[in-house]
């Protein structure tokens, strides 16, 4: 079965709204958990955002405690900063379970395309291997709505990445014009591309309730989905309970 891991920046964006700890980041995820959520992803960025380096060691702590995967995404190519000590060392001193490398930038609203596997790959290289040695589990961002993206996949194969995370902004705007069915191929190709590479399939961004289904159906084989700003967004109408417990349902089909 597909795993689900909630990814709760946005539970962030609302507490930095006040400046005070409510919501508060680790008891959300926490609720998470318990409704049966299989992990937490976060995406700290470099200019605080919304996740900030205390929130991850905080929930590095809780999914420890947990046994349950964390997942944390960022930009490995982005200078520390006062506050963001940088990805690679946020790493190092969490160790997460899963490390996924997305190519963004400050000036992105949020991530909007993978890597370019053949320009970034001698970049690449020395940071998988550094992520692997302490232990992570390596998954790069990747387009699947592009044939440079999907050809590419094979170029993360060779850096030594474990997955990809297929971008599934493109397949969700797609999905909700009416044309999910013949972008959800392209995903499938790129699916298939990855799988004969040896790479796990993870996928991410935009996923909610109305099009994973269709999604899981179409390509086979997603270890992973990590889900964010429709879930929360879905939890304000449902409720956290109803919510993942309505994720699950979707995955076990
Ligand atoms: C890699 C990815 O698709 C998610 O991390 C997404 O970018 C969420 O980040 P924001 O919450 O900052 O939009
Ligand atoms: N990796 C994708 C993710 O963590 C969540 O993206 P979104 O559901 O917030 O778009």
């Amino acid at each position: 079965m597909t795993v689900l891991s909630v990814n709760v920046n946005k539970i962030a964006v609302l507490r930095n709204s006040r400046g005070g700890d409510e919501p508060n980041v680790v008891a959300a995820a926490k609720a998470c958990l318990d409704a049966g959520a299989h992990g937490i992803t976060v995406h700290p960025r470099p200019d605080a955002r919304h996740i900030r380096s205390d929130d991850v060691y905080a929930l590095s702590e809780l999914t420890r405690e947990r046994g349950v995967e964390f997942n944390l995404e960022g930009n490995p190519f982005a200078p520390a900063r006062a506050g963001y000590p940088g990805f690679l060392t946020l790493c190092q001193q969490v160790r997460p379970a899963q490390a996924t490398l997305v190519p963004d930038s400050d000036a992105q609203l949020t991530s909007d395309h993978g890597f370019d596997f053949v320009r970034d790959a001698n970049a690449l290289r020395p940071l998988v291997d550094a992520l692997k040695s302490i232990g992570c589990r390596v998954s790069l961002f990747a387009d699947a709505h592009t044939e440079a993206g999907r050809l590419g996949i094979n170029h993360a194969a060779a850096v030594g990445a474990d997955r990809v995370e297929l971008y599934t902004g493109p397949y969700a705007e797609a999905f909700a014009a009416g044309s999910g069915r013949a972008m959800a191929a392209q995903f499938a190709e790129a699916a298939r591309r990855a799988g004969d590479a040896g790479l796990g399939i993870n996928a991410g961004h935009d996923l909610s309730q109305a099009n994973l289904g269709f999604f899981l159906q179409q390509v086979p084989g997603v270890l992973e989905v990590s889900i964010g700003h429709a879930l929360i967004g879905e939890a304000i109408y449902q409720g956290i309970d109803a919510t993942i417990d309505s994720y699950l349902r979707i995955l076990s089909r």
